[in-house]
């Protein structure tokens, strides 16, 4: 038997120690890896904007291989909403800062890891100081502004960004801002209307989605560490997942643009600017209230309404939220035709039969109060002007409905 001074001796010349090769060993003889990959995700600094759905899959890979330091900034608290996706909380965890309650599941998954927690929103404001501390940054948020405050931020910084996103049964990822490839800004150099962006809080998303897309950010991350020349970095091509039709796709995208704002051979963005007014839409997903868009005699607040309802004042309620979702939960009484059916022919002569024959007012709800003016722009299209003053939408929608008057209504 030998003494443990002899034992000690077998690594005294390498740069890991006991531990790490037993707890790091199938990844240090995976080809491509081995002690030189491992030093350096030990060395390696990563900034993970966003601990929800994509963050809490690329946290926990990237402790467990045991990259040194993890930076964390989220704003928001665990809520049991999330759990059925973001997998890095726990239930004990819920009114926890995100942020803290990651940084707990890594320590528990991988002590050697560092973790810098930040509690707050990525604004203009923190995000340079933020990032110049750490070597890469991971995007794992979920809105549109903060997609272009981290790009920007990183290419002002010179740091490489591993992007994802995920909706519905499908996700994306790529990398920008690496080796001379695209940023977000050369792709996108405007961002999309407000009211076209689907939300996952609108469209839903599948907890599984999001682990494969965070697992590919985590790869990607692992193998820009790595630098290795030979591996193929996601960079100016964009994977695709459709995880309903169990396919991968990946495209090549716009290369690096002369002309972009902020990468390009004039760059007119040098310092960060306000993405909140740029996108025309807060550092958050679900927190922005809806804007006004169509008149204010076809606005209907929910306190109004639920005036009506007490009155019993005769009326007819329709909901334009997807099938599946009115399935879920409705206001009684409430008829359902999806916005996408809205101008169909028997939509309308439904509706008409309700404007014109019973001349009853119809109201327009959905989740948040932004499909129902929709709805009431297109319904206004295809029915007679006479009857345009009987259609309100209602503001706020169901959030409003479940905010304001009736906290048990089952909003998800
Ligand atoms: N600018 C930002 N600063 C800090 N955290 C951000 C910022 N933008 C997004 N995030 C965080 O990114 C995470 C994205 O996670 P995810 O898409 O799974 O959704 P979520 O906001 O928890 O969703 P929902 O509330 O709809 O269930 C959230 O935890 C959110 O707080
Ligand atoms: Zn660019």
């Amino acid at each position: 038997m030998q003494d443990s001074s002899n034992i000690a001796s077998y690594t005294q010349n390498h740069s890991l120690d006991n531990k790490e090769i037993e707890r790091y060993g199938r990844q240090l003889i995976t080809p491509d890896i081995g002690v030189q990959g491992q030093m350096l995700l030990k060395a390696a600094k990563v900034l993970i904007v966003g601990a929800g759905g994509l963050g809490c899959p690329v946290a926990l890979y990237l402790a467990a291989a045991g990259v040194g330091m993890l930076g964390i900034v989220d704003y928001d608290t665990v809520e049991i909403g999330n759990l059925h996706r973001q997998i890095g909380h726990r239930e004990s965890s819920t009114g926890v800062p995100k942020c803290e309650s990651l940084a707990a599941q890594i320590k528990e998954l991988n002590s050697l890891v560092e973790t810098k927690t930040f509690n707050t929103v990525f604004t203009s404001d923190t995000a340079i100081d933020i990032i110049k501390q750490f070597d890469i940054v991971v995007d794992a948020s979920d809105n549109v502004a903060t997609r272009y405050l981290v790009s920007d931020a990183c290419v002002l910084t010179k740091k490489p960004l591993v992007s994802g996103s995920a909706l519905k049964w499908e996700g994306q990822v790529t990398v920008y801002n690496y080796n001379n490839g695209p940023c977000y800004r050369c792709l996108f150099p405007v961002p999309p209307p407000a009211e076209t962006v689907t939300r996952c809080s609108d469209g839903g998303v599948l907890g599984p989605i999001v682990g494969v897309i965070g697992s590919l950010q985590a790869l990607e991350t692992i193998k820009i560490i790595n630098n290795n020349p030979q591996n193929g970095v996601l960079s100016g091509r964009l994977m695709i997942y459709d995880g309903l039709a169990a396919v991968f796709r990946t495209v090549r995208i716009r290369s690096k643009q002369a002309s972009c704002q902020v990468c390009g051979d004039n760059p007119t963005i040098t310092q960060l600017i306000d993405y909140t007014q740029f996108c025309r839409s807060n550092y958050s997903e679900s927190a922005g209230k809806v804007e006004d868009r169509v008149e204010k005699e076809k606005i209907l607040t929910v306190d109004q309404y639920n005036d009506i309802l007490k009155s019993s004042t005769k009326h007819i309620l329709l909901d334009v939220r997807p099938k599946n979702q009115f399935e879920i939960c409705s206001l009684p009484n409430s008829f359902n035709i999806p916005i996408e059916d809205i101008d169909k022919e028997d939509s309308i002569e439904k509706i008409n039969v309700w404007v014109k024959d019973d001349q009853l007012p119809v109201y327009l709800l959905c989740r948040r109060g932004n499909k129902s003016q929709d709805a009431v722009e297109s319904i206004c299209k295809k029915i007679d002007s006479k009857f345009h003053s009987q259609l309100k939408h209602i503001k706020d929608g169901l959030l409003g409905w479940a905010e304001s008057i009736d906290p048990s209504f089952p909003i998800y």
